[in-house]
C-alpha cells in the first residue's frame, strides 16, 4: 500500500478541549518541534533547496528518424533518434533544465574492438551536439568521453590480453573529446577512469584553441552493480566481457576518492563528480568539504530502476521519493546531480508547493 499523504497535521496554540489523554507536562524549555510546526515555519528554517539550476539530464540517443524505443530496465526512459533529442532540448529549456548529457546506442555493426566509432566527427553524439545547438544555442550540452558505446567488448578503453591499455586509450579519448568540442559541446566529461585523461584532454582541448570548452571530470567513479541499466540501454550489457574493477574504484573504499579528485583538479578539471549517487553520499560529502570545488553527482540508472521499480508497484510514492533523493544531493554538498529524474523533477519545481 503506498502511504497516502493528504493536508499535513499542523500544530495550533489553542489550549487543548479535556481530553482522554493527560500527561504531566513536561519541563522542556527547548522543544525542535516548534520550528516544524506550520509549513511556513518549515519553510523559514529549511537549510538545503532543490532549483532546476541543479538538474543535468541524461539522454539516450540512436539511429533513426522520428523514433523512440523503450529501454526496458528504465521505464519512463527512452532511446531517441537524433530529431527526437532535439525535442527532448527544446522540453529541457522550457523546464529551465540548464544542461543535458548525451549518450549513444551505437549499431552493433559499427562496434569494433578498438572503438572507432567514437572518433567519428559524424557520429550520433556529434549528430546530436550539432542539431542541438541549432537550434537551442543557450542550452548546456554535456558529452561523456569514453569507449564503451563503442567497443565490441563494452570497455571503457582499449583491450589487449584481457588488459585494458590506459596511456594508449588515453590518446583515443582526446581524439573523441576533439571531436565532440568540434560539434560544439560545452562541457566534457570523461567517465572512463584511465590515469591522466584529464591532463591529456585539457592539453588537447587548448591546443586546438577550446580553450572555454569545460572539462567535467567523472572523478571518483566507483565500479558499480548499480550501472546495469544504463548498459542495457547504451548496448553493452550483453557485450562487456569481464568488469571494470581495474579501472573504476573499489566500493569499499573513500581516501582513494579523494586522491583522485586531488589529481583531476591538478590537471584540469573545472568541476568533478561523484558517481554513483545514494550509495555514496558520504564521498560527496567528503569531496566537496575538502576541495570546495563544484561537485556534482550522478543518481545513476540503477538507482533510477530501483525507485521506478517501487513507484510503478505503489511501493513507494513517486513525487515525494523522487524529491526527498535529489535534496539528499543538496544536502550532502551537490552543485547539481545528473538524473533521469530531471523533467519530473523540474515539473514538480515550476508547480512550487
Ligand atoms: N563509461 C560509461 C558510463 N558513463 C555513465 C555510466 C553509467 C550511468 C548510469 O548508470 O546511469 C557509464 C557506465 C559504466 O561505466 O559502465
Ligand atoms: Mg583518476
Amino acid at each position: 500500500m503506498a502511504i497516502k499523504f493528504g493536508r499535513p497535521i499542523e500544530m495550533r496554540d489553542t489550549p487543548r478541549a479535556d481530553a482522554a489523554l493527560t500527561a504531566p507536562r513536561l519541563d522542556l524549555s527547548i522543544r525542535p518541534r516548534r520550528n516544524r510546526k506550520a509549513e511556513w515555519a518549515r519553510r523559514m528554517v529549511r537549510e538545503n533547496a532543490l532549483t532546476a539550476d541543479d538538474l543535468i539530464w541524461p539522454l539516450f540517443v540512436s539511429e533513426g528518424h522520428n523514433k523512440r524505443t523503450a529501454v526496458a530496465s528504465m521505464p519512463g526512459v527512452e532511446r531517441l533518434s537524433v530529431d527526437q533529442v532535439v525535442r527532448e532540448a527544446e522540453r529541457a529549456v522550457k523546464l529551465d533544465i540548464p544542461c543535458i548529457a548525451l549518450f549513444p546506442y551505437t549499431d552493433p555493426k559499427l562496434r569494433d574492438e578498438a572503438g572507432s566509432e567514437a572518433v567519428n566527427a559524424d557520429n550520433l553524439v556529434c549528430q546530436s551536439v550539432r542539431a542541438i545547438k541549432k537550434e537551442f544555442p543557450d542550452l548546456g550540452v554535456l558529452c561523456d568521453v569514453a569507449l564503451d558505446p563503442y567497443t565490441s567488448h563494452g570497455h571503457d578503453g582499449l583491450l589487449e590480453d584481457g588488459k585494458i591499455l590506459n596511456d594508449e586509450t588515453v590518446a583515443v579519448l582526446v581524439r573523441q573529446a576533439l571531436v565532440q568540442a568540434e560539434a560544439g559541446c560545452d562541457i566534457i566529461a570523461p567517465s572512463d577512469m584511465m590515469d591522466g585523461r584529464i591532463g591529456a584532454i585539457r592539453a588537447g582541448l587548448d591546443a586546438a584553441g577550446f580553450l572555454d570548452v569545460q572539462i567535467m571530470s567523472y572523478a571518483a567513479k566507483y565500479a558499480s552493480a548499480f550501472y546495469g541499466p544504463f548498459r542495457d540501454a547504451v548496448g553493452s550489457a550483453k557485450t562487456l566481457s569481464g568488469d571494470k574493477r581495474t579501472y573504476q574504484m573499489d566500493s569499499a573504499n573513500s581516501d582513494e576518492a579523494l586522491r583522485e579528485v586531488e589529481l583531476d583538479i591538478a590537471e584540469g578539471a573545472d568541476m568533478v563528480m561523484v558517481k554513483p549517487g545514494m550509495p555514496y553520499l558520504d564521498i560527496l560529502r567528503r569531496v566537496k568539504d575538502t576541495f570546495g570545488m563544484p561537485t556534482f553527482v550522478y543518481q545513476v540508472s540503477g538507482e533510477y530502476a530501483m525507485l521506478m521499480a517501487a513507484i510503478n508497484t505503489g511501493w513507494l510514492e513517486g513525487e515525494r521519493t523522487i524529491m526527498e533523493s535529489l535534496t539528499a544531493f543538496k544536502r550532502a554538498g551537490a552543485d547539481g546531480i545528473l538524473t533521469y529524474f530531471a523533467p519530473q523533477a523540474a515539473e514538480r519545481l515550476k508547480k512550487g508547493s
